[in-house]
């Protein structure tokens, strides 16, 4: 059985005193979720994160890492030091991330590499432009970010691994793929990873799905057979929504 995981991800947003104030909000609403709780604050929010979520379900995860373990590379955040903070998922090669700084599918996989090594939990994020949408190529690129991303893991690391399917023209636009239309994408993802790892692999792990997840819309979303969670960007930044959506 795979444990459904609500992510959100804070993006460019909150002080440390106000990721303070939202964790505290936070806490007693979703204290007893039946999900794994996750929230991902920027890096200087982190050590307040940290000790505001002290006795808390609520797991903590960063937006971002660098795959060296240190270095020349002004700027970037290295695994050890996130491990140190208390961190235990890191999103990796969000759009985001490929769109603005330029990252590649082998910057993401040195990156999901890099965090299984520290024991960090990838959530890696993969999805097409409506573009490729409309071109009927969604299959294609979320096959080639896939299996780049996994490219030499061990299957035994399948549970400590993450996919987030994120159609990007779904993100922070209002737009959300239809429950079958997600549902689908993710059960293609899997067959990939089945593909690169075996089916015992493709069955543990988790492939959540991103792009203006809502309190409205979870429930459906969440109750498709592919689907183990949401990474949630907009809504998780108000209290009451994300715990709404955590209760799906
Ligand atoms: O990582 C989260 C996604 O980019 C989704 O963002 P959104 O919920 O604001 O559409």
């Amino acid at each position: 059985m795979r444990k459904p995981i609500i992510a959100g991800n804070w993006k460019m947003h909150k002080t440390p005193s106000q990721t303070v104030s939202l964790i505290n909000e936070l806490k007693p609403l979703v204290k007893d979720a039946q999900v794994e709780v996750v929230v991902c604050p920027p890096f200087v929010c982190l050590p307040a994160a940290k000790e505001a979520l002290a006795g808390s379900n609520i797991k903590l995860g960063a937006q971002n890492m660098h795959w060296e373990e240190q270095g020349a590379f002004t700027g970037e955040v290295a695994p050890g030091m996130l491990k140190e903070l208390g961190v235990e998922y890191v999103i990796i090669g969000h759009s985001e991330r490929r769109q603005y700084f330029g990252e590649t599918d082998e910057m993401v996989n040195k990156k999901v590499l890099s965090a299984v090594a520290h024991n960090l939990i990838p959530i890696i994020c993969v999805g097409e432009t409506l573009e490729q949408r409309e071109q009927g190529s969604t299959e294609q690129v979320v096959d080639r970010q896939t299996r780049a991303a996994l490219k030499g893991l061990s299957p035994e690391v399948a549970d400590r691994v993450v996919i987030a399917y994120e159609p990007i023209w779904a993100i922070g636009t209002g737009k959300t793929a239809s429950s079958d239309d997600a549902n689908e994408v993710i059960g293609y993802i899997r067959k990939v990873v089945g593909e690169v790892l075996g089916s015992q692999a493709a069955q543990q792990m988790r492939i959540l799905y991103g792009g203006s997840v809502k309190p409205e819309n979870a429930a459906e979303l969440m109750q498709m057979p592919e689907i183990d969670g949401g990474l949630v960007g907009g809504a998780s930044l108000k209290a009451q929504d994300f715990a709404k959506i955590v209760k799906y």
